[in-house]
């Protein structure tokens, strides 16, 4: 079960091209700052369509093509509009969890030719550092008990539901590639076991 601690610390309007949704504003015990964005009613007990998104600078603010971060970011608000109910998360864990400046270093080894996977290795970090403990705590806060998350990553599945997030489907959450992030995607399927 979640364990994390979080402050719900303010509620706002997001107006967007795709819905006017909530956002929602969380502290957690380090200090650090996540956000939810929520349309509907999402605690009355029926399964939710969610995504778990952790942070991509470079993707989801600077149009990166090295991946499918701001894609599959607008995609899941473009579903949960299409549905006129649902919640992403947004976790704050740039990088997988090693920080801005280190996934550039990352970038940087990849750019020699290392993968995502032994970039992050040689530089001495995990190849995914992530946590989903705030998440957990996040849906828990915002009344959401049923899931139907949007992902292709089967340890992000698999972690959510060892804290005790119900998962009861995944909804596939594919976008288009690029030239740019066709080996990224490729390396996330061969050694993450992404579902593509
Ligand atoms: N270290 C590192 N992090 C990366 C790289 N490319 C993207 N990221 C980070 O990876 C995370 C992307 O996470 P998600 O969008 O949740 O994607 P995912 O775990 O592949 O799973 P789904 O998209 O749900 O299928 C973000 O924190 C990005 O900053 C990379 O080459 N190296
Ligand atoms: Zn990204």
């Amino acid at each position: 079960m979640s364990n994390a601690n979080v402050t719900l610390a303010a509620r706002t309007k997001l107006p967007t091209q795709f819905a006017e949704f909530e956002l929602v504003g969380f502290t957690d015990a380090t200090g650090k700052e996540h956000v939810a964005l929520v349309l509907g009613e999402v605690d009355d007990g029926a399964p939710v369509l969610a995504r778990v998104h952790s942070e991509c600078l470079t993707g989801d603010a600077l149009f990166s093509q090295r991946c499918d971060c701001g894609p599959q970011l607008e995609a899941a608000m473009q579903k949960i509009a299409n549905e006129g109910r649902g919640v992403i998360v947004y976790l704050r864990q740039e990088g997988r969890g090693i920080g801005l400046i280190n996934k550039l270093r990352a970038y940087a080894e990849q750019d020699k030719g290392l993968d995502t996977v032994e970039a992050n290795e040689i530089l001495g970090f995990a190849a995914d550092a992530r946590e989903y403990d705030i998440a957990a705590a996040m849906f828990a806060a915002l009344g959401v008990r049923e899931v139907r998350l949007m992902t292709n990553n089967p340890k992000k599945l698999e972690a959510l539901s060892e804290l005790g997030v119900h998962v009861v489907e995944r909804v596939e959450h594919t976008t288009e590639g690029t030239p740019h992030n066709k080996h990224y995607l490729a390396t996330k399927s061969a050694k993450f076991g992404h579902l593509f």
